[in-house]
């Protein structure tokens, strides 16, 4: 990862594809049940910047616990291959339904918070190209045109979260993923976290 980001198709390990893809295809079915009417789910206050919902993952589920420990290891590797001081890490999945949307932003503004490198991995079959919904990772605030990544089931982006602003692109089709960010030791700053 010389480069600060990192995309890798069908890169999550098989099962853990599928124990995660069923076990998000199986919160929203319950929520939709429980729900009623509407989505039921976990809205964003600002709908300007971002329409999608999502669910934090606590490890209380079993592909919680999996996916948790899957990355745990990823960490270690991560900080003996390349010193990077990851700490903790925080993730939710989530669930961008037709015509949603996530505007270019940074997930960390430098100095100002302790998230150094963002993870996300996506759980969407047969993706076509006439989607859309692709994630726009940009090289710095200047690029305005950017790498498309395709959010298809297994791939793994990991970006340096101050260096790289993106954007997702609105989708014609429902769009399910898992986004996450390693810390740095809390106790090394005393900084707010950036809103979620
Ligand atoms: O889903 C994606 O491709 C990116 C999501 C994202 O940028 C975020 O949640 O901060
Ligand atoms: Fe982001």
């Amino acid at each position: 990862m010389n480069t600060g980001y990192s995309i890798i198709p069908t890169a999550l390990p098989a099962w853990l594809t599928d124990t995660l893809f069923t076990h998000q295809q199986l919160m929203e079915a319950s929520k939709f049940k429980n729900a009623g009417v509407g989505r039921g789910k976990q809205y964003l206050k600002n709908e300007f910047v971002r329409t999608d919902a999502i669910s934090w993952i606590t490890g209380e589920t079993k592909a919680g616990k999996a996916w948790l420990s899957w990355v745990a290891d990823l960490q270690v590797y991560l900080n003996r291959r390349l010193f990077l001081g990851l700490f903790s890490f925080e993730s939710h999945f989530a669930h961008y339904s037709p015509g949603d949307y996530y505007k270019r932003h940074y997930d960390a503004f430098k100095g100002e918070s302790n998230r150094v490198l963002s993870l996300i991995v996506y759980f969407n079959s047969n993706w076509l190209a006439s989607d859309g919904g692709e994630l726009v990772l940009y090289q710095d605030q200047y690029d305005q045109t950017g790498i498309k990544v395709v959010p298809l089931m297994g791939t793994i982006v990991a970006f340096l979260s101050e260096e790289f602003p993106h954007e997702v692109l609105a989708a014609n089709r429902d769009r399910y993923s898992i986004a996450g960010w390693f810390r740095l030791n809390t106790s090394m700053t005393d900084r707010v976290d950036p809103p979620r």
